[in-house]
């Protein structure tokens, strides 16, 4: 059974200013089951942040339905964690804070906040940096901040829109890894929005290649490829053929 459908889904927008419509998502169905790593890429302006922000619940399809564990999403919820591209996090709390800054929010303790906040902040690999503050870390621990906070909440469902956009090619490589280990232990489920060819091949279980403009899934690519992933393998690069094929821009044919 999957744990999410996302089922003949179409998002229209109507874009007031130029007076026309931009059809960002054309009937768009894919399913992802628990446990897998879901990849969306595909060409800047595809619909890949449209897709995932329909599945968090911040947008709503013009069109079919997103279900995630049998209910329809139609608004944010704490079974849903989002990772943005920037960790957007609060400069004037120290890293444990904003870790468990959902749980400020529900009105829990601090004590109890500082506990739950631990466990987090020790699988993404902070251990001793609690009392740091957000200008005193890289761009990389940032980031790793932002997905101990969506982990923390304990959600079913990572969602992750380009969450390592930002960062050089070494620590997004090592940012990889670690995405790999904490996704094994936290046992979750994640959706994770690139354009990176290699990235995608780094860490889907799954690479769901969309098309440009209007977005739709040209291919759903199961990834066959022991980990740690070797991106100079043969395997790898055959993927990676593959993957390039599809994305480059059906060549117009010429008349018989
Ligand atoms: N609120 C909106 N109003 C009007 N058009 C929108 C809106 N949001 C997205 N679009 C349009 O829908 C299309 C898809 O946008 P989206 O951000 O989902 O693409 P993307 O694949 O995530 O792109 P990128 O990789 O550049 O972030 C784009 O053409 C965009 O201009």
């Amino acid at each position: 059974m999957a744990l999410i459908t996302i089922d003949s889904v179409s998002r229209v927008f109507e874009d007031s200013q130029r007076k026309q419509v931009v059809t960002a998502l054309d009937n768009v169905s894919i399913q992802v089951k628990r446990n897998e790593f879901l990849c969306l890429l595909g060409p800047s302006g595809c619909g890949k942040s449209t897709l995932l922000n329909m599945i968090a619940g911040f947008d709503k399809p013009s069109s079919g339905t997103v279900t995630v564990g049998g209910q329809v999403i139609t608004e944010p919820g704490a079974d849903r964690g989002v990772v943005f591209q920037q960790a957007n996090l609060m400069p004037w709390l120290p890293v444990w804070e904003n870790v468990a800054f959902h749980l400020k929010m529900r009105g829990a303790s601090k004590a109890d906040r500082r506990e739950k906040a631990q466990r987090y902040i020790e699988m993404v690999g902070l251990k001793g940096f609690e009392n740091h503050f957000p200008s005193e870390l890289s761009g990389g621990m940032n980031q790793r901040v932002g997905i101990a906070r969506a982990l923390l909440m304990n959600p079913e469902v990572i969602l992750m829109d380009e969450p390592f956009g930002a960062l050089d090619e070494q620590t997004k490589m090592d940012m990889h890894g670690e995405l790999i280990r904490i996704w094994r232990e936290s046992q979750s489920t994640i959706v994770f929005v690139t354009h990176g060819i290699d990235e995608s091949l780094a860490l889907g279980t799954h690479v769901a290649v969309m098309s440009a403009r209007p977005g739709r899934i040209r291919e759903l690519l199961p990834i066959e490829l022991e980990r740690p992933r070797d991106p100079t393998s043969a395997a790898f690069n055959d993927y990676k053929r593959h993957i390039l094929s599809l994305l480059r821009p059906e060549t117009v044919k010429e008349p018989a």
